[in-house]
């Protein structure tokens, strides 16, 4: 009799419980990430990976104790405006899937409870101390803008650092250029690349004008910038350069040349990027090993020039061909070679919304508030 009894108040104590993270993630949270994307992950062709559903183990793969993970307090920290509404234990006990592994990690999504969905980035071994780390995150944390992925909170004990993200169920810019090809491939319109460039360019904006306007990204390409419930551009990453030394890969080409031996990034060099990020979602060719500011240099890209545009635009009417020179202009202004002549980000949103406002069938509306779907 005590057996049913003890089984009935687990189970009642686990309905309470999802009730209750249910309520606290449906208050605080605005979308895209947690809650309603559990659904929507199982369609999305990124996240195939064989250890999803898993719940990933941390512990074999560190040197701590289980109790030091969870016995410390204070460890997992929420940022902000996001409320506290799971524990360390219930993030390891999730179910994940790999997403992949960038510069400074490895990335997983994490369902907890079939309907809380996070973005888990297991960082490499950071450069800086605790309590610059602390300090970092929550800069970023207090960051909220729908053109930038939130930072949601962070695990910090010793060496283990893990950041939480809002998780974007369509994935990234770059899959959806590069991700399929020939007959697979994705059409993504023009209208579409515009709202891309104009969301992530605001992004960078706002970003830059933090703590005093010194905030630097460090690491804009199109694998961070991921696109938000208005589909448009929303940048993530923020300033993991800052905490992270990283060897630098000269094979991606979307860098600044004077970051190419110090990784000393700036908000100039953040410009420069942004400008390889314009020319790729012009040509739909990868930076990755190779320069795109040189060979859009190298021909003739202030007249109409069908040699660097994407073969899925010109199948669109003439009327856009006028923004996508302007677009290709824009981008070749950001990747000035001098980190002096380029424009500011602030300068660069104004120059894109004016040409999204040029005369076309199609025009992208430049509200900042925009509710419509894809045009
Ligand atoms: N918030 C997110 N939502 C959905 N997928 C994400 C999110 N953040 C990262 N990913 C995915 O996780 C994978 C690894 O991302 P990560 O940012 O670590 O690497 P990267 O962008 O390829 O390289 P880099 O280290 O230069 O940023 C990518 O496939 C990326 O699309």
């Amino acid at each position: 009799m005590s057996d049913i009894y003890d089984n009935w108040e687990k189970l009642v104590r686990a309905v309470l419980r999802k009730e209750q993270l249910w309520q606290l993630f449906h208050a605080h949270s605005r979308s895209p990430s947690i809650l309603s994307e559990s659904s929507d992950a199982s369609s999305s062709s990124h996240l195939s990976s064989p250890s999803a559903n898993m719940p990933f183990d941390f512990l074999s793969s560190s040197s701590y104790s289980r109790e030091e993970y969870f016995e410390v307090p204070n460890k997992l920290v929420f940022t902000a405006k996001f409320t506290r509404a799971f524990g360390i234990e219930d993030l390891f006990k999730a179910s994940t899937g790999y997403l992949g592994k960038g510069m400074f990690g490895s990335v997983y999504k994490a369902t907890l409870y079939d309907m809380i969905v996070v973005v888990m980035k297991r960082l490499k071994p950071v450069n800086v101390s605790e309590v610059q780390f602390r300090r970092r995150m929550e800069i970023i944390g207090n960051i909220r803008d729908e053109n930038v992925v939130a930072l949601k909170g962070y695990y910090s004990y010793k060496e283990e650092k893990i950041i939480l993200y809002e998780y974007y169920c369509n994935g990234s810019v770059s899959q959806l250029l590069h991700g399929k090809t020939g007959e697979n491939q994705a059409h993504v319109d023009w209208p579409t690349r515009l709202r891309i460039a104009i969301g992530a360019a605001r992004g960078i904006a706002h970003i830059h004008t933090q703590i005093g306007g010194k905030l630097v990204h460090g690491n804009i390409r199109s694998s961070n910038v991921f696109i938000n419930p208005q589909r448009y551009g929303c940048i993530s990453d923020i300033g993991l350069a800052a905490v992270k030394t990283t060897t630098f890969t000269p094979a991606i080409r979307c860098y600044a040349p004077e970051d190419e031996n110090t990784r000393n990034v700036s908000q100039e060099s953040d410009v420069y990027s942004f400008g390889v990020f314009l020319l790729e979602l012009v040509t739909r060719t990868s930076p990755i090993a190779f320069d795109l500011v040189k060979w859009v240099n190298s021909v003739e890209y202030k007249e109409w020039n069908p040699k660097v545009v994407d073969i899925d635009l010109l199948k669109n009417n003439s009327a856009i061909k006028e923004q996508i020179v302007k677009t290709l202009e824009v981008g070749m202004s950001c990747g000035a070679k001098s980190p002096e002549r380029r424009p500011k980000m602030s300068a660069v949103v104004k120059m894109i919304e004016d040409i999204s406002m040029m005369n076309t069938e199609k025009q992208v509306s430049t509200g900042r508030k925009i509710s419509g779907t894809l045009q």
